[in-house]
Parts: structure tokens; C-alpha cells; sequence
């Protein structure tokens, strides 16, 4: 019954524009009470507890501890989680697992923070979407979380997040192995155009990825998906080494991010935090260019209004070399050399 069902009894904050409900295959979701706009604040919570270790190497004792810590009021609250609301946890390691978010995810790839996975109660509660129209961002500062409107969501509509940042870059085949369940959002739905467009841009995306950064996406380890288990992100030997090498002409890099960012934008996920994700590495490269030429070109690039636009104006670049390549790769070799020191 939903009426005395237990996450009646958790803790809401009174001005949180949500409430719980049984959501239809879902277990119970979240969904807004009224209106929220399109980047409005909808939570923000504080851990119950931390746990500063990787997600893989916490323990059966690791949360017993954590939890004797708790209040009474506390304890009573971590009592209300179900496995999508209808089991009781066989395990405090299971419901930890199930209830936690990374806290370690920096926005800067270059540095890795110390591992910390913390426990929240109502964030837990959010469904998944590989479309969502909320999300949690990571970089935050300090071991609080919030959730944003990634887009208008009208009163009485579920609100869900994405699980994986990284399922921008994975099919959707890929996507479900990893959650260990089959989600029904737009991009999901076998056998549509849109779904079938879904695929290629995302395994594509990953590809652009790769040759940006020199390495593949960070897949999640649980969850049943592996490197291993994944279509290789870029088939030829040869591309691959001259990615890990960071042998990429700076052209190249330039048009692959406006091109990865198109490619988001249309698949519905270019959101506003996106959005500062992937200018700040759009305008680095172009401060990078020492041939003019290519550095007007995309600086022109960076002034048009859509991604569409600002691709086809960077694609003018394509196959040209540019003075800086050689000292950008170098750059680049040193900055992975002192991250893998630092790590
Ligand atoms: C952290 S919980 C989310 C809240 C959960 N529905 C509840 O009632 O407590 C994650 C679980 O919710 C279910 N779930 C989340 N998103 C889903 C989706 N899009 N389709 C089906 N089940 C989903 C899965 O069972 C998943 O393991």
C-alpha cells in the first residue's frame, strides 16, 4: 500500500518542490509538486554518512561502522530504504551501494580527488533517465549535493537523473548492461529513427573522446560492464597510438569538440552545465593555435550562434597543420606524466 509505504517517512525538506510516489516499473520516483524551470535549484542534501574509499574496496564493516555513528533518528531514517521500494536490504553493504553517490568526481580531468562515496536518502530516490531532465553535477565542493532542472518540468512530472555521465558516450545496449536493468526513455525505445541516430552518435561522441583525451571513457567497473565488455572505441591501431600519443593536430582537436558537443546537443543532452563543460576546452585549444590563419578561423567559429554553425565553420581547418602541434603534443605527454605521478 502506497498510503503507509515507508519513504512516506522520510525527511522532505518543506520548501523542495517534490514528492515520492510509486512510479509505473520503477519501484517509487521523484516528481515535482509544481513547475520548475530550467536550471532552478530542486534539492539539496547533506550525506547521512561518508565514506572516504572507492566504491569497490567498502565493506560489510565499513558501513556497520558508519551506521553505529548515526543518531537515532538517523538510523531510523537509513531503516526506511527499500530496493526499489519493495525489498528490504539483505545487507547494510547493499543498501549503501544502492543508495550512494560518488563524491569524488572532479570537474577537471587532470585531478583526481581521494575517493569518497556518500550516503543520501532522497537523492537515492531519483529514477534514471539516459534523456533526464535533472541532474546532479559533479565538482562540487564539500561532501553536499544538489540537483538541478535540466530543462522545464511541469508539475506532476517525474523527475529523473542520470546514472552515468559516462552513458553520453555509450549505446544503448551498453547502457543497460551497466545498470543491470532496461530503461524506457526516448533514446531507448528499439526500433525508432531517433533511437537508431541515438546509438551512432553516442558510440561516435566516445570515439571523439578518445582522441581528445588519449584514453577511453571511464566505464563503471560494477555493474557488469567492463573496457572488455565494450565495442572498441577506434578500430584502427594506428589512430589509437597517435591518440595515447597525443599525436592529434591541434585542427583536428579543434573541430572534434564543437563536433562532440553538436552531437550532445542533438541527442537533448546539451544542458547548461554541459555547456560549461565543453567551452572551456573549445576556447583552450584555440589559445593554443600559433599558426594565425587557423586562429582566426576558430575564433570566428567560437562567435557563431548554434553548434551546428561553429562546426561548419571549424570544419575549414580540417587536414591543415599548425605551428604549435609539436609542442601541444609535448605538453600534453607532460601533463598525463604528472597526473599519473600525482596519482
Ligand atoms: C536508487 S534506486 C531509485 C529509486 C527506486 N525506484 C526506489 O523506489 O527506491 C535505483 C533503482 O530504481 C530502479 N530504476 C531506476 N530507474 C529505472 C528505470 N528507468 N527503469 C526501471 N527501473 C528503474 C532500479 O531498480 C534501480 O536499481
Amino acid at each position: 500500500m502506497s498510503s503507509n509505504h515507508p519513504y512516506r517517512y522520510l525527511n522532505i525538506p518543506k520548501d523542495a518542490p517534490i514528492e515520492l510516489k510509486p512510479s509505473a516499473g520503477k519501484g517509487w520516483g521523484v516528481f515535482a509538486k509544481q513547475k520548475i524551470q530550467r536550471g532552478a535549484l530542486i534539492l539539496q542534501e547533506k550525506p547521512l554518512f561518508v565514506i572516504r574509499k572507492a566504491r569497490a574496496d567498502i565493506t560489510e564493516e565499513d558501513v556497520g561502522r558508519a551506521f553505529q555513528q548515526l543518531s537515532p533518528q538517523q538510523k531510523q531514517q537509513f531503516a526506511l530504504l527499500r530496493d526499489n521500494a519493495t525489498r528490504i536490504f539483505p545487507c547494510l553493504l547493499m543498501a549503501f551501494a544502492e543508495n550512494c553517490f560518488n563524491l569524488a568526481s572532479g570537474s577537471d580531468a587532470w585531478v583526481s580527488l581521494p575517493p569518497a562515496e556518500g550516503l543520501f536518502l532522497l537523492h537515492s530516490r531519483f529514477n534514471h533517465s539516459c534523456l533526464p531532465n535533472a541532474k546532479v553535477p559533479t565538482g562540487h565542493v564539500g561532501d553536499e549535493i544538489a540537483s538541478f532542472a535540466t530543462r522545464d518540468i511541469l508539475a506532476g512530472e517525474e523527475i529523473t537523473i542520470c546514472y552515468s555521465p559516462v552513458f553520453e558516450c555509450l549505446t544503448r545496449h551498453e547502457r543497460h548492461q551497466a545498470l543491470g536493468f532496461t530503461c524506457d526513455c526516448r533514446a531507448c525505445l528499439p526500433g525508432t529513427p531517433f533511437q537508431r541516430l541515438s546509438d551512432a552518435r553516442r558510440r561516435l561522441s566516445r570515439g571523439l573522446q578518445y582522441l581528445t583525451h588519449g584514453v577511453d571513457v571511464d566505464v563503471p567497473s560494477d555493474g557488469g560492464l567492463g573496457t572488455s565488455s565494450l565495442s572498441p572505441a577506434i578500430v584502427d591501431p594506428q589512430l589509437r597510438r597517435a591518440a595515447q600519443n597525443f599525436d592529434i593536430p591541434l585542427t583536428s582537436r579543434f573541430i572534434y569538440e564543437p563536433l562532440s558537443a553538436f552531437l550532445w546537443a542533438e541527442e537533448g543532452l546539451m544542458d547548461g552545465f554541459m555547456f560549461q563543460r565543453v567551452t572551456p576546452g573549445i576556447r583552450a585549444v584555440v589559445g593554443m593555435f600559433r599558426t594565425r590563419e587557423n586562429a582566426a578561423i576558430a575564433r570566428f567559429a567560437l562567435v557563431q550562434d548554434t553548434w551546428l554553425e561553429r562546426l561548419n565553420v571549424a570544419f575549414r581547418l580540417y587536414w591543415r597543420g599548425d605551428a604549435a602541434d609539436q609542442s601541444v603534443a609535448e605538453g600534453f605527454r607532460v601533463m598525463q606524466l604528472a597526473a599519473s605521478l600525482s596519482s
